[in-house]
């Protein structure tokens, strides 16, 4: 017979939310009304009519967090909107052409891009009133019109320095400020447009697994290289290896919570699984190198993502709608970046997926304990707050529920962000529902860490595991740092290829390869990364390299020193600050 369990003695950090608070809100999410005869489909400002999910419970699919699927949708990808809305489809038809080679190009400079550009600005504004039945059909309208912007935006000839923000026609800005706000997205491609609502699995008709129907092709693209598919492809692969991840993590909270002797047992298999899962991650995404070929990542498929703010202060910004009033008003409800018009949005990263984070947050990686005196600090930067509902739209709102958001880009050199400025500021780029996902696992942290301590002298197979399960978290951020010197540092530096120069139309006027033509034809994301020396490991040195790496090694050092027992070959506790 098993022995009888009770939960243990060591505090569960619970918080007891205040009455009104947005997380004790009853459900709301998958009410039906005459309006939404599938259940309303966001909680934004516009659509929740003050109501939110409830996301009290982990398993939530509130969160619209799978158990089979995790991030990533459960359902088959809308690949082409209905009738009503061919001119969007239509449009990036015949922006991105039928093959390599075959589309609107960067930069533009023909009269080809010139024209498809006017037949933006006269397309009529379409109605968004029948996309609000169902989410996919948000989630498709929200690629192609985040699609468009991008064509729209980059297949303007080199700029001369604008003074005035670029306009965004009407026809696109208007729906996608309306989407956007809908879907809880900020109006630009994001990773959830490029990765989490981009793919089709073997079989469409099943959930994507691996490894029996893994995320095979992608449904919109820039290039139409096999390069951008398998950049998108992978990402979803590293999100379907992930769901693994958060199905251990759900079953550790449930033990951690008894934490008898059974419990700390199971535990530390759960938290070595957990190690193995994370190894497969770093391994999907390790495959990136032999599956994308770097010169076309670097100079013909990222340039595309490039957004409003690439250029930091001096970023030209976009405007959006007829007049800014639409944007001022999206970021008037979002509380993010008054004033800034336009050069408020990054373009697409990994970076923006929450898996990684989830993990982060789970394993108790601090990020923000190099604002310590341990850790070097930020630059004077703005700040401003993000909210994750519209619920709480007076000054009572529980202080944990705000973040705040550092809205310099990283690609200003000025700055020098820490991992938790830049992890804020990607919540913004997450659909809402996976924000408050990340949101909830934060404000109701995990006793994990204080578990493995308190036990660490009588289960040092428990302090191993949970340091194992830390050590492959290092391992994926040191592969991943890898990645980054491939597709980025070792590309910033290099001729592109007669192949794709030719692709990018630079055969037609330049004879011989001129890194200054490249950033003036908006190819870089990063001025200093071209002009910036690289050491013979392949890392970048200058001003914005060393920015890149430094960050992404302060992050990698953060996950080491969360570790209990190994990194000082003594048990040490990061509450103590010892
Ligand atoms: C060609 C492939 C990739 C490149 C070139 C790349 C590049 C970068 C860069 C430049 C950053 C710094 C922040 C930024 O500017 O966005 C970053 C951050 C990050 N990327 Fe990637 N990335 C790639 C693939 C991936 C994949 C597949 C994942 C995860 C599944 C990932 C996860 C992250 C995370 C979590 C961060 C935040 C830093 C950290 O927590 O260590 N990246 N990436």
């Amino acid at each position: 017979m098993l022995p009888q369990r009770s939960p243990s003695p060591i505090p569960t950090h619970r918080i007891s939310l205040p009455p009104g608070h947005f997380l004790s809100l009853p459900p709301s999410y998958a009410d039906q009304t005459p309006s939404y005869p599938s259940g309303i489909p966001s909680t934004s400002a516009h659509t929740s009519q003050g109501l939110a999910p409830n996301v009290a419970s982990l398993a939530s699919a509130d969160f619209e967090v799978d158990v089979r699927t995790g991030f990533l949708p459960a359902e088959r990808n809308v690949d082409r909107l209905p009738v009503e809305w061919d001119l969007w489809e239509e449009a990036l038809r015949a922006a991105r052409g039928e093959d390599v080679g075959d589309g609107l190009r960067l930069g533009g400079g023909r009269e080809r891009e010139a024209l498809w550009r006017k037949g933006i600005e006269s397309m009529p504004i379409l109605s968004t009133t029948n996309l609000r039945i169902s989410l996919p059909l948000l989630r498709r309208a929200h690629v192609v019109l985040a699609f468009l912007l991008h064509f729209y935006v980059h297949t303007f000839p080199s700029p001369t320095p604008r003074q005035t923000p670029l306009p965004i026609p009407a026809s696109i800005s208007n729906p996608l400020l309306t989407v956007s706000s809908l879907l809880g997205l900020p109006p630009i491609l994001t990773y959830a447009d490029t990765v989490l609502y981009n793919f089709h699995s073997l079989d469409p008709s099943l959930p994507p697994a691996l490894p029996s129907n893994p995320p095979k092709t992608a449904l919109a693209s820039f290039t139409n290289t096999r390069s951008e598919e398998q950049f998108y492809i992978i990402s979803a692969l590293c999100e379907i290896a992930g769901a693994e991840a958060l199905r251990l993590m759900r079953q550790s909270l449930d033990e951690l919570f008894l934490a008898d002797e059974l419990a700390l047992r199971r535990l530390t298999v759960y938290l070595r699984k957990l190690a193995r899962q994370i190894d497969r991650i770093a391994d999907v995404t390790s495959s990136m190198i032999g599956e994308i070929v770097p010169e076309e990542f670097y100079h013909l498929i990222r340039p595309w993502f490039r957004g409003g703010d690439a250029d930091g202060p001096d970023s030209q910004g976009w405007l959006f709608g007829s007049s800014d009033q639409d944007l001022i008003t999206w970021e008037a409800e979002n509380k993010a970046g008054r004033g800034k018009k336009g050069k408020l949005f990054s373009g697409p990263s990994a970076g923006q997926s929450s898996l990684i984070h989830a993990i982060d947050i789970f394993l108790t990686v601090d990020h923000r304990q190099r604002s310590s005196p341990r850790g070097p600090q930020p630059d004077v930067q703005h700040t401003d707050e993000i909210s994750t509902s519209s619920t709480e739209t007076n000054g009572d709102s529980p202080a944990a529920m705000r973040i705040t958001l550092d809205h310099t880009p990283i690609s200003d050199a000025k700055s020098q962000p820490t991992e938790a400025t830049f992890v804020e500021r990607m919540l913004q780029y997450m659909p809402l529902q996976h924000r408050t996902f990340l949101l909830h696992l934060s404000t109701n942290p995990t006793p994990l860490r204080s578990v493995v301590v308190a036990h660490a002298e009588s289960h040092p197979q428990l302090a191993d595991a949970y340091d194992t399960a830390l050590e492959a978290l290092k391992g994926f951020r040191e592969r991943h740092m890898r990645v980054v010197s491939v597709f980025i540092v070792q590309q910033a530096r290099r001729t592109p290829s007669e192949r794709v120069r030719r692709l990018l139309g630079q055969m037609d006027s330049i004879s011989e390869y001129d890194p200054s033509s490249v950033i003036d034809n908006k190819l870089n994301v990063s001025q200093e990364l071209v002009r910036g020396e690289i050491k013979e490991d392949g890392e970048l040195r200058g001003t914005g390299g060393t920015a890149l790496f430094k960050f992404l090694k302060m992050c990698r050092d953060d996950t080491t020193r969360a570790m209990v027992s190994r990194s000082a070959g003594k048990l040490y506790d990061l509450e103590k600050g010892e």
